[in-house]
């Protein structure tokens, strides 16, 4: 269901919790397409914080999660999945109670639910914009990472619709395209669009690097062509993807499962020499990738949400 008509957000004093290449982003989007709007910044990690300062992310910056909430008209949780219930409980005593929560996580169903239980009287607009790359940490963000991306907003039911809009409003200054979905459909598109892809690169990265027969060195010298690209996602943040297939198990089990039965097809049809097979599906997923660069979703582009400018 496509939302339409941008609306202006209205919020003047906007809290990011969790300084990472999301948070500092969205923190960084703030500053440059929402001019009039105060960002306060929080992240657990002290070291975290100090480099945020260094970088002039936010506003204000201070040592306590009460501080960094106490005035927000907007709340945005950019922690990972597994430590959205305990930032919520922790910031729970100290909204104001008009602020509205959103979150970036990689997964919704379980953060719509942990959100839900720790801050029941608080209007909660979950989101997540696919975008992203490869980085962690503070000085990964940039202003434009959400332009021309999707971002999935997946209210509970319930949810007062002014404040989905307000949050779809917020989202399109960033330079986001939004749609809104209900969480656990979001979590089987994504489990195939994102979560497997990495479990995928991770595996063969992996599997690459246990190989007795073939030296690390050679791994790295002769990574010139696939191999390389797989790199870039297994390099993915460690503790972010760890909560990703935690908390979205079920989904991606699935996924997983359709994924293993369709490469022992695949198998068989490399044991028996059956070329028509190989080459119809090696034609069908040609297409799929021609279609996603007509649709202008290409990012091997060079430019393609890349620019820190
Ligand atoms: N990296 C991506 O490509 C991407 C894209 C879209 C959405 N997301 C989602 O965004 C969220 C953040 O990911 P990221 O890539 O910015 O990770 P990151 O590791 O760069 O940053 C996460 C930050 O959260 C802080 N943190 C952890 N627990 C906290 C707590 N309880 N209170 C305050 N701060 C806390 C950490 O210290 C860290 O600085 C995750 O939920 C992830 O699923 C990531
Ligand atoms: O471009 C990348 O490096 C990403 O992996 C970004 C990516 C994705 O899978 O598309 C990763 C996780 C997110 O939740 C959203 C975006």
């Amino acid at each position: 269901m496509a939302r339409s008509t941008p609306l202006g957000s209205g919020f003047a004093r906007i809290a990011v919790i969790g300084l990472g290449l999301i948070g500092s982003s969205v923190a960084l989007g703030v500053r440059r397409y929402l001019p009039d709007a105060t960002v306060t910044g929080y992240d657990a990690a002290a070291g975290v914080r100090d480099a945020a300062r260094d970088l002039a992310l936010c506003h204000d910056l201070p040592d306590a999660m009460r501080e960094a909430v106490a005035d927000a008209d907007l709340v945005v949780l950019c922690v990972p999945v597994g430590a959205m219930a305990a930032a919520a409980e922790a910031m729970a005593p100290h909204l104001a109670p008009h602020a509205i929560v959103t979150d970036v996580g990689s997964c919704k169903a379980s953060v719509v639910e942990a959100l839900a239980a720790a801050l029941p009287a608080h209007a909660i607009v979950p989101a997540h914009p696919v975008a992203g790359t490869e980085q962690s940490g503070p000085a990964a963000g940039f202003a434009t990472l959400f332009q021309h991306r999707w971002c999935i907003l997946t209210p509970p039911e319930g949810t007062d619709p002014a404040a989905v809009a307000r949050i779809a409003a917020f989202w399109e200054m960033l330079g986001a395209e939004v749609e809104v979905m209900a969480p656990d459909h979001h979590d089987r598109v994504l489990a195939i669009t994102s979560h497997l892809p990495h479990l995928i690169a991770y595996t063969i990265v992996g599997t690459a690097s246990d190989l007795e027969e073939v030296t690390q060195s050679e791994v790295i010298k002769y990574s010139a062509g696939g191999f390389r690209d797989f790199t870039r996602i297994a390099a993915s943040d460690p503790t972010m993807w760890r909560d990703v297939f935690l908390a979205n198990r079920e989904a991606v089990l699935d996924m997983l499962q359709r994924f293993s039965e369709d490469l022992s097809a695949l198998q068989r049809a490399i044991r028996w020499g059956k070329g028509d097979e190989l080459f119809d599906l090696f034609t069908r997923t040609r297409a799929v990738r021609r279609s996603i660069v007509e649709q202008g979703q290409d990012d091997a582009r060079p430019d393609f949400g890349r620019s820190h400018d």
